[in-house]
């Protein structure tokens, strides 16, 4: 894979978070982490969403821990190798969103 990941400095993040924060994406409170919630028109459309993504993350060796149910996909993005927030996240929820836009 890559060079190794490193967790954003506070210019990295004041940089890079605002935009991610303008479409939804939060940081999860006491942990090093962003979260979203996506909600579908049904199933159908959520697991689609949700090929994709895994598809990319499995190419980028990067991979969102989430949660569906029915149409909600709920995502939480961080990097285990730094135990923290990294721009392998912020990559892979650049994606997310492109997939998301695509899908609705
Ligand atoms: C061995 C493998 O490359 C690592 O475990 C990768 C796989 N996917 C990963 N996904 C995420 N979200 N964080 C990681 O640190 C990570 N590491």
């Amino acid at each position: 894979m890559g060079r190794k990941a490193h967790r954003l400095s506070t210019e990295e993040r004041e940089q890079l978070l605002p935009n991610l924060r303008a479409v939804g994406w939060n940081e999860v409170e006491g942990r090093d982490a962003i979260y979203k919630e996506f909600h579908f028109k049904d199933f159908n459309r959520a697991f689609g969403f949700m090929t994709r993504v895994a598809l990319q993350a499995e190419k980028l060796d990067h991979h969102p821990e989430w949660f569906n149910v029915y149409n909600k996909v709920h995502i939480t993005l961080s990097t285990h190798e730094c135990g923290g927030l990294s721009e392998r996240d912020i990559n892979l929820a650049s994606f997310i969103e492109q997939v998301a836009a695509s899908l609705s």
